[in-house]
């Protein structure tokens, strides 16, 4: 799953947690193999959420040499926050499962390294524990993640709610009407673990056992969502910026800025969705061509080094998110295991700033990158 194997050392000391490959294979032996399934598994095939990793092997860093780094600042600016470096946690549900802590060790890791995270509506934690959590530790934004919802007014309540609470933007996930085809989750009957519910969408644990994932996800999200009735509803209903996640094309992100939306998340759900949709980092370039400037583009998926993270920006995106790294990290060792996770992608990609020359965020432009091809020399971008 994550990127390209890393070779082992013979010796001692295989455990230590050098790397997120080091995190996904602690959190392999410490989660049950459903669980394990569930949150690594993509889609039908397991295509794009393969090469949603392997896609960033296809490029080449160019680095400028002899450049005084001693400097060199990763800090940006994310959802009117200063953030440490470009990454924050994408709204990944059913974060109890991996922890006790679940969402909770997520958002107070988040704001100890001083960057944002996005709440699934499926979190087991409220959205108020959430924040209140972060908060206690240090400045954070947050992003409530919405399904388009059958029920309106659970719809309407989740917003209120997450108004009160303080979160900065609403990311709208576009990329389920329904569920994707999953045959781990099939296979194994999947459902949510006794003792664990979903408070932001009122749901005990005793009402979630009932139903398989797919049958709760389908009775939840409404497949009717579209454009034309769904973003000016939410811009007539609240001043919390609107973020469509699950865009991949170049005409969904001219849609977006038409819609007056604040920005796009290019994402395929982590291959969770429909398989064969490109790796987000191949369909990045064509939403930044599209935006021109005049949306802001966000990406995950497949992120899993520092480099990823430099990468991405330099084909474009502003920012980046990262789902399953949050996850193995809560399994590896809860809060703790998040703080590694982030101190971990943190200190590569402050390294590749400053093995590349790069002193600032916006030093990291396409010149800084190149396209490895079979048939003869890196081509440039
Ligand atoms: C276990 C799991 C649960 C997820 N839950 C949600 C969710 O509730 N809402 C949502 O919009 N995306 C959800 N996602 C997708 C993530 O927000 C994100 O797009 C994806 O994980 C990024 O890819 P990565 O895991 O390769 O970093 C989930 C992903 C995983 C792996
Ligand atoms: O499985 C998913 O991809 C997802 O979006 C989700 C939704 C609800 C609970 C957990 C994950």
């Amino acid at each position: 799953m994550a990127g390209l194997p890393i070779p082992l050392p013979a010796g001692d000391n295989k455990d230590k947690i050098l790397c997120i490959a080091d995190l996904e294979r602690a959190a392999s032996k410490k989660l049950p193999i459903t669980a394990r399934e569930f949150y690594n598994s993509g889609s039908t095939e397991q295509i794009t959420v393969n090469e949603n990793s392997t896609a960033y092997a296809k490029y080449r860093v160019r680095p400028r040499v002899l450049v005084d780094v001693s400097k060199a600042d990763p800090s940006t600016t994310c959802l009117g926050r200063k953030v440490s470096f470009p990454l924050g946690v994408s709204p990944a549900g059913l974060q109890g499962m991996a922890h006790p802590d679940g969402e909770v060790a997520t958002s107070r890791a988040c704001a100890r390294k001083g960057v944002n995270m996005g709440i699934s509506s499926f979190s087991n934690y409220s959205i108020k524990d959430v924040r209140k959590a972060g908060l206690d530790i240090g400045p954070i934004s947050h992003a409530i993640q919405l399904y388009t919802l059958k029920n309106r007014e659970l719809e309407l309540s989740i917003i209120r709610e997450a108004e009160a609470q303080g979160c900065t933007a609403i990311f709208l996930t576009a990329d389920s009407p329904v569920l994707g085809v999953r045959y781990n989750e099939w296979r194994n009957d999947f459902r949510t673990p006794k003792g664990l519910s979903f408070p932001i969408l009122k749901r005990t644990s005793e009402m979630i056992q009932k139903q398989t994932h797919d049958d709760q996800f389908m009775s939840f999200n409404d497949d009717a969502h579209n454009w034309a009735r769904d973003i000016p509803w939410l811009r007539s209903v609240t001043k919390m910026e609107i973020w469509i996640k699950g865009i991949l094309t170049a005409e969904d992100t001219l849609k977006a800025i038409e819609m007056g939306c604040d920005g796009v998340l290019v994402s395929n759900h982590g291959g969770r969705q429909l398989d064969g949709v490109p790796a987000t980092l191949d369909a990045l370039p064509e939403c930044v061509a599209a935006a021109n400037g005049r949306i802001r583009i966000h990406v995950d998926g497949g992120v899993r080094s520092g480099t990823d993270i430099f990468k991405a920006l330099a084909l474009g995106a502003e920012y980046v998110w990262v789902g399953r790294p949050v996850i193995w990290a809560l399994a590896y060792n809860g809060e703790q295991g998040v703080d590694v996770m982030l101190n971990t992608l943190y200190s590569e990609f402050k390294r590749c700033m400053q093995l590349t020359g790069c002193n600032s965020i916006k030093d990291i432009t396409k010149a800084c990158l190149g396209l490895v091809r079979s048939d003869g020399p890196l081509a440039r971008l």
